[in-house]
């Protein structure tokens, strides 16, 4: 008999969740929460019984049976650096994600509910391709500035799923090509991969600002910004992420409404759609010489639906490498598909130690 997989995944304003019967997706429902109803925990983690409730309740009223589970899987919240594929959600993992928790962030809660349901049900619990997977080499671990090391941090699960799906297509394995994968989505994030390992990443705070990030912003304003008086630590965070990029400039983070502006012929809308798509390049570049040129180019994530936005790449990244659309964020997939391997023991589920 199929195992029956149960994968979370709770974002900014979303829950997802999906149930699948050994490959394939039996069930899927994607929760919608208001700003209101979000606005009224003081914090994403007291937001955790309110998220576990509705999810237990989605999936009552979907006929979904618990008891016939195998195991719960969920995207990794944010962890200190970790290797790519599986882990076994236990006791240091909880801890560190309900208690001290690298950034406050609705994807650690996921480990947390997951955690719940599977330990109710005495079945496992996983996380796979956490966002913190992290195997940059020494020489892009350096910034420039002694006392701050880059570390990564990017969509691993979408962009890894998305590189083993190409090499497939290709007739060869991962682990023998290099690849450049754009992730566009509501935060977007670029990552070269040498032979099967994201060897360097620009994402969020470094790169190509996104539909609701800022990206890369001239430092020494940033720094007076901050001096200004005008915002505390927290508004300061939610300026680069959540209310920033696209979102700064028109008030939605919606790329959708951003084309019905530029279609509509509103010229700032113009200038802010190449502006992104113009940056998404330029990083692109940036990681073409990370890998000296020789890569395959993927585009994907919510924003690839768009056949205007990716051309507008394309144009400027073709020389560089050919390039592979694969739309959607594919997360669900991705996450059932890890958990999948490791029940059949085609992959071991690695012990998460804290550090
Ligand atoms: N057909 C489309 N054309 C352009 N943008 C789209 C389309 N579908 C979704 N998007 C945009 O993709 C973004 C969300 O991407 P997605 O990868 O689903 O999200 P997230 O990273 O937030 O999980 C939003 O800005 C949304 O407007
Ligand atoms: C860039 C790190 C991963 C991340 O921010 O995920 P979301 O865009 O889903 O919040």
């Amino acid at each position: 008999m199929s195992h029956k997989i149960l994968a979370i995944n709770p974002g900014s304003t979303s829950t997802k969740i999906a149930l699948y019967s050994g490959e394939s997706m039996v069930f899927t429902k994607t929760i919608d929460h208001s700003p209101e109803e979000l606005n009224k925990f003081n914090n994403i983690a007291d937001q955790f019984d309110y998220r576990k409730d509705i999810i237990l309740e989605v999936l009552k009223k979907g006929g979904c049976e618990l008891t016939e589970l195998s195991a719960v899987v969920r995207r990794g919240g944010i962890l200190p650096p970790v290797e790519s594929g599986a882990y076994r959600i236990n006791k240091d993992m909880v801890d560190r994600l309900k208690n001290n928790p690298v950034v406050e962030h609705a994807s650690n809660l996921g480990a947390l509910i997951a955690n719940a349901i599977a330990e109710a049900l005495e079945i496992p619990g996983f996380i796979y391709d956490s966002v913190s997977v992290d195997q940059l080499e020494p020489v892009a671990r350096v910034s420039g500035m002694a006392g701050i090391e880059r570390s990564s941090t990017f969509h691993a699960l979408n962009s890894r799923a998305m590189a083993i799906k190409v090499a497939e297509k290709l007739g060869k394995k991962y682990e023998d090509l290099n690849f450049i994968v754009a992730h566009l989505g509501g935060g977007i994030s670029l990552s070269a991969h040498r032979k099967g390992k994201a060897v360097d990443i620009i994402a969020d705070d470094e790169g190509p600002f996104s539909p609701e990030r800022a990206g890369r912003v001239p430092c020494k304003k940033l720094i007076d910004v901050c001096y200004s008086g005008d915002y505390d630590k927290r508004n300061m965070h939610r300026k680069l992420r959540g209310n920033g990029g696209v979102n700064s400039y028109f008030g939605t983070n919606d790329m959708r409404v951003l084309e019905r502006m530029v279609k509509d012929g509103n010229q700032e809308a113009v200038l802010i759609y190449e502006a992104m798509a113009y940056q998404i390049a330029k990083g692109i570049g940036e990681l073409s010489a990370v890998l000296c040129g020789a890569v395959d180019a993927i585009i994907t994530g919510g924003i690839a639906h768009s056949n205007d936005f990716v051309s507008l790449i394309e144009k400027r990244i073709s020389f560089i490498a050919p390039v592979e659309v694969m739309p959607g964020e594919n997360e669900m997939d991705g996450l059932a598909l890890g958990a999948l391997r490791v029940l059949e023991n085609k992959e071991i589920a690695k012990e998460y130690i804290d550090r």
